[in-house]
């Protein structure tokens, strides 16, 4: 059966596509189909994926949510993209940002994204939806087309206040449009060990949230290494598979697979 897993924070810069991107890719290197959905339109995780011109892309999620809402009838495999490490991307670009506000006006808006990837789910076991760094009708679309939610939380103070905003936010749409999402766990990204700091926001994060949601054992450490996987459009397995942050994502990897079952 396929899991869908939203990484969303409306917080930017926070290592959502670079965890969506390694979390895919580790689920793959296990064994499992996955599709990695981006609707940010700054299009990072395709721009991080060697697609390096996303708003130069011919078929985008932009086209087939489009086609969800005009009823027209969708090809699967239409814009889908094949990445060498046995993935496949369905690539956003800037065209998402005025669709985001076509969806505002158009009947059942909340579920045109739940549509197409309901249609997908008999093609893999995992699709990780990668959210744009904000709470507007997209991300909804992306929670409400969810089975769980994944949050990373960079390891500092202001991004951890966020996450009432967002968890409620979360709640909000498990009440009133999917009664089954649940929150896969919070996540610790850039987390840097020389400091006292980063252990006092992640005893925070424990202290708060670790008695009503999972906070994941492994957290994402600081390390340039992450940072330039995204210019050489490969993960972090590929470009270092040796470094503390190429672990840390198999880790990862193995906990989400745990926590499934
Ligand atoms: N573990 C890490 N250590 C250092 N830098 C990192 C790490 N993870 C990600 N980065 C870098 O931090 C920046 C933000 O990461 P990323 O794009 O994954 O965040 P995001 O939450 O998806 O951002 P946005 O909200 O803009 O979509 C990028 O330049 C990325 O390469």
């Amino acid at each position: 059966m396929c899991k869908v897993i939203s990484i969303a924070n409306q917080k930017g810069g926070v290592a959502k596509t670079t965890t969506a991107v390694n979390l895919g890719i580790g689920l793959a290197r296990k064994g499992n189909k996955v599709l990695l959905v981006d609707t940010d339109p700054q299009g990072s995780l395709t721009a991080s994926l060697g697609y390096v011109e996303p708003d130069e892309i011919p078929v985008t999620l932009a086209n087939i949510l489009t086609a969800v809402i005009n009823e027209e009838e969708i090809d699967m495999a239409a814009g889908i993209l094949h990445h060498e490490e046995n993935i496949d991307i369905m690539p956003g670009n800037i065209e998402l940002s005025a669709l985001e506000v076509t969806m505002g006006n158009v009947m059942s808006r909340e579920l045109i994204l739940k549509d197409y990837i309901d249609m997908m789910r008999e093609r893999y076991d995992y699709i990780l939806i990668d959210c744009m760094p904000s709470l507007g009708m997209m991300t909804i679309n992306a929670l409400v087309a969810s089975d769980s939610v994944l949050i990373p939380v960079q390891a500092a103070y202001l991004p951890v206040k966020g996450l009432q905003q967002l968890i409620k936010t979360i709640m909000m749409v498990k009440k009133r449009l999917n009664r089954k999402l649940k929150i896969q766990g919070i996540l610790l990204t850039m987390v840097d060990y020389r400091t006292n700091y980063a252990k006092d926001i992640s005893s925070k994060v424990h202290e708060t949230y670790g008695s009503r949601i999972v906070v994941f054992q492994n957290t994402i450490p600081m390390s340039v290494k992450a940072a330039e996987t995204s210019a050489e459009g490969i993960s972090i397995y590929a470009h270092c598979p040796r470094s503390k942050v190429a672990e840390a994502y198999r880790n990862l990897t193995e906990e989400v697979l745990e926590n499934e079952k």
